[in-house]
């Protein structure tokens, strides 16, 4: 496979002057042999001519087709049983299109597994494709070091898809103003040395050969999963994102368990067990997630747009399937809608063609009052609707719908077949009938533990509630301290905010001002806020990447007219006091 050919070089002839006065010497001197030689590899080198690879160097083929002991390729034997994925290999050759004179050209030989998942309702099969090895070991290996070495420089946004904090590093990205940050700059520039060449020789001949509309990565980033963190990323559509590219940089079954996964929204997931370096391309069409259920696993992943320029043509992606009357297609556009009106239309057709997901989407809307006031009874019938059609993420929003209207039993069924086939939500809220015995249920504190731990590695509340729970003793079993702290811990670092509070009490009362300052970044109140610039002045050793985003959370306070981040803000860039903080005066 080739990458376009964007640009050719003109060579030019080194032509004899027509009127010369002396005749032609009789054999080529030494520098226009050179010049002929440079422009035989050049112009070999361009058009790939293999015959004359021996000119150019030895060609360094890499060789990483899989044999069926592969964890991928038993995945795909069993996928074959599944209900919904389906998937088969190829051998597939990747040439670089560039050449060196002095090294050795690349060549990578590999397995392609293309897979897809057959959506309900709809014909429409999402397309992927998995790339064993096509990063490197060792590549993989430097790249994740880079960050381990730096834990503390990951961005702590609010993630868009569940409403938790992120834990990503951006290496590159076209909109984020923070892939410009000076803080970060050298981190991320021996990220790129790793990645471009990466991008430019193995991904993006592979990305334009099969998806030709293809443009540029405009975004890339490494996300972390770690223990006492994010565990998931749960099930999604990449929806900013023409192409998706997703590497492994730990291996599934070694270093942890679980991992990424495809599945429609009906409670079945088929986690593909990525090895180190392991590839996955994929277009928004694909529903799919992560779940780390054991150990900790860190990913590079990469968007396309469909230019060069990475402005995107979203807004006709997946149109003419759509207009065609496609379910899948028409939720998609919903998604990328460019007006309330526009997204409710589409969600219109998609629910009335019965597709689930659509179902619970336009359920939402109405209940949401994306158009007129909220009507709950309506959405209640679109959720009802889509959990017959296997949706799983209905039960929890119908039984929320029960619970509203004081049917406190019948919200807790709902809860728990949305529970036993996975939904986080629903797990909470059946933790929830257990720990206060509602809804029909016993009060029973081991089982409302052993629901709000299954949901601890999506929600929020759940990590807190599960803190909560191990810090007491049950009639079966003593309080354990140690699962206790990592749920708090967890649940502080993904953002909740009593947890975040118990969580630096320690450490405050130890003094330990060094570790107590970037959580009062994070809890981000006035209080705190004012707490971490006193700590700055009195000469607290803070780390540089939370003094820059300090000074970048009040500026964005200060220019939204909050007089006292004004005032925070010219104290923190003041000089420093020398005196030592007290606990007592903070
Ligand atoms: O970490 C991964 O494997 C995938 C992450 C993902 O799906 C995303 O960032 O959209
Ligand atoms: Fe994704």
């Amino acid at each position: 496979m080739r990458p376009k050919q964007t640009t050719r070089t003109q060579v030019p002839c080194p032509g004899i002057p027509s009127k010369s006065p002396h005749p032609p010497p009789p054999f080529m001197l030494p520098w226009q042999l050179v010049l002929v030689v440079l422009i035989l590899l050049i112009v070999f080198g361009l058009f790939g001519l293999s015959g004359f690879s021996g000119l150019l160097g030895p060609v360094d083929v890499r060789d990483v087709r899989i044999g069926p002991g592969h964890a991928i390729a038993q995945w795909m034997h069993n996928a074959s049983f599944s209900s919904f994925v389906v998937a088969q290999s190829q051998t597939v050759e990747l040439h670089p299109g560039t050449w060196a004179i002095w090294g050795a050209r690349k060549k990578w030989m590999g397995t392609v597994v293309s897979g897809s998942v057959k959506w309900p309702v709809s014909g429409w099969k999402a397309k992927f494709h998995l790339l064993p090895s096509l990063i490197r070991n060792q590549e993989a290996a430097a790249m994740k070091q880079l960050l381990v070495d730096a834990p503390d420089e990951f961005d702590e946004d609010t993630d868009g898809v569940d409403k938790m904090v992120t834990y990503e590093f951006i290496i590159s990205s076209a909109g984020a103003r923070k892939a410009h940050d000076p803080v970060r700059e050298a981190l991320r520039q021996r990220l790129r040395d790793i990645t471009e060449p990466i991008i430019r020789d193995r991904i993006q001949p592979f990305v334009w050969e099969r998806y030709p509309k293809a443009g540029a990565v405009c975004h890339s980033m490494i996300r972390r999963y770690l223990l006492h963190e994010r565990r998931s990323h749960d099930t999604h559509w990449d929806i900013p994102s023409y192409v998706s590219v997703v590497v492994s940089l730990d291996a599934a079954g070694h270093d942890f368990h679980g991992g990424f996964f495809v599945t429609t929204g009906n409670g079945e997931k088929s986690f593909i067990p990525l090895q180190r370096g392991d590839t996955v391309v994929h277009q928004s069409d694909l529903l799919h997630g992560v779940h780390v259920k054991q150990g900790e696993r860190w990913s590079w992943a990469m968007w396309f747009q469909d230019s060069r320029d990475c402005s995107s043509q979203s807004s006709d992606w997946w149109k003419r399937e759509a207009e065609n009357g496609d379910p899948v297609a028409q939720t998609l556009r919903a998604m990328r809608a460019a007006t309330p009106e526009e997204s409710w239309t589409w969600l219109e057709t998609a629910a009335n063609s019965g597709f689930p997901r659509a179902q619970l989407y336009f359920g939402k809307a109405i209940e949401d009052g994306l158009r007129g006031q909220p009507n709950h009874e309506q959405a209640a019938q679109w959720y009802e609707k889509s959990r017959q059609g296997g949706e799983v993420d209905s039960c929890y929003y119908l039984g929320l719908v029960e619970k509203r209207r004081g049917n406190i039993t019948g919200a807790m069924q709902l809860f728990r077949q949305g529970a036993t086939s996975g939904e986080p939500n629903a797990m909470g809220q059946l933790a929830i009938g257990y720990q206060n015995g509602t809804g029909g249920l016993p009060q029973d504190l081991d089982l409302a533990t052993e629901w709000f731990e299954r949901a601890a590695d999506f929600t929020v509340e759940a990590m807190y509630q599960s803190y909560v729970l191990y810090s007491e003793p049950t009639q079966t079993r003593d309080r354990d301290q140690t699962k206790a702290q990592l749920h708090l811990e967890r649940a502080a670092r993904m953002g909740h905010e009593s947890a975040m509070k118990k969580f630096i009490e320690p450490l405050a009362r130890a003094g330990r001002w060094e570790a107590v300052a970037p959580w009062l970044l994070r809890i981000e109140s006035k209080a705190a806020l004012s707490q971490l610039v006193k700590l700055h002045q009195r000469g607290v050793q803070i780390n540089a990447f939370t003094l820059f985003r300090a000074e970048q959370v009040l500026r964005d306070l200060a220019e939204q007219g909050f007089e006292d981040a004004r005032g925070l803000l010219r104290q923190l860039l003041s000089s420093r006091e020398a005196a030592p903080a007290k606990m007592s005066e903070l």
